[in-house]
């Protein structure tokens, strides 16, 4: 389970340019939920994906993950965390544009010591394989089309197998239909049992989540 309570986050506290970002933000997500998270253009959506992700530190709250208060962890331990437990998917893909599909889905394997190269080669393929895409495999990144690109970013954001899975605007990049493809792979992910968090403008994708939030001004209101 993971659960955050009474999360603030400022962005440049105390100057003239501080906003308060997040205010007293509760979240719990039990294991193979699937949550949206809906709300207008800044107010406070990926922030909350960046605390949960433990890319940003929140002023307030506490944040457990699996029993474990992670809040005050060392930047090591955080990234370990990242590592092993979080995965990413966002709008514009951050893939390696000019390396392969395959050297792009092993890469978060490479940071954790427990794969050698080639044990993290054998679990990308199986990833790839997991998702229909393993032709792709040593096709150049930059030679492939949105969809694929995007198909390619989920696949390396679970193939460290993460007790959550963070989705920022995935279909965003994409048009209606490539979007409606990306979205079934996330479904039937979710369907496999991996817990879902997917931010989005897109109602399409905001129905098709079973229990959807509303982000406003850095509050978060369960929306159905
Ligand atoms: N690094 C930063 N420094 C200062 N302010 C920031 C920073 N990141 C975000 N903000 C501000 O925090 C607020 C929340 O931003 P956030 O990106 O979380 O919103 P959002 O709901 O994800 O927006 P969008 O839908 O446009 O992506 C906004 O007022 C934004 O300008």
């Amino acid at each position: 389970m993971i659960r955050v309570t009474h999360i603030d986050k400022y962005y440049n506290r105390g100057k003239g340019s501080e906003v308060h970002a997040l205010r007293d933000v509760n979240l719990t997500i039990q294991q193979g939920e699937r949550i949206g998270i809906i709300g207008t253009s800044g107010s406070g959506k990926s922030t909350l994906l960046k605390v949960l992700g433990l890319l940003e530190v929140p002023d307030n709250g506490d944040y457990w993950l699996n029993d474990e208060n992670v809040v005050r962890s060392k930047e090591k331990e955080k990234a370990n965390l990242r590592s092993r437990q979080i995965g990413f998917v966002m709008q514009d893909f951050a893939l390696m544009e000019d390396r392969s599909v395959l050297e792009n889905v092993m890469t978060p394997l490479l940071f954790d010591r427990r794969y050698t190269w080639r044990k993290a080669k054998e679990k990308a393929y199986e990833t790839l394989h997991r998702l229909s895409l393993e032709d792709l495999a040593k096709r150049k990144v930059s030679q492939l089309s949105g969809g694929q690109k995007q198909r390619i970013a989920i696949c390396r954001a679970i193939v460290n197998d993460p007790l959550l899975l963070l989705a920022d605007e995935p279909t965003g990049a994409l048009d209606s239909r490539t979007a409606a493809e990306v979205l079934h792979v996330l479904l039937e992910l979710n369907q496999q049992g991996q817990t879902l968090l997917i931010v989005t403008h897109d109602s399409q994708v905001a129905a098709s989540c079973r229990t959807i939030y509303r982000m406003e001004d850095g509050h978060l209101q369960k929306e159905s």
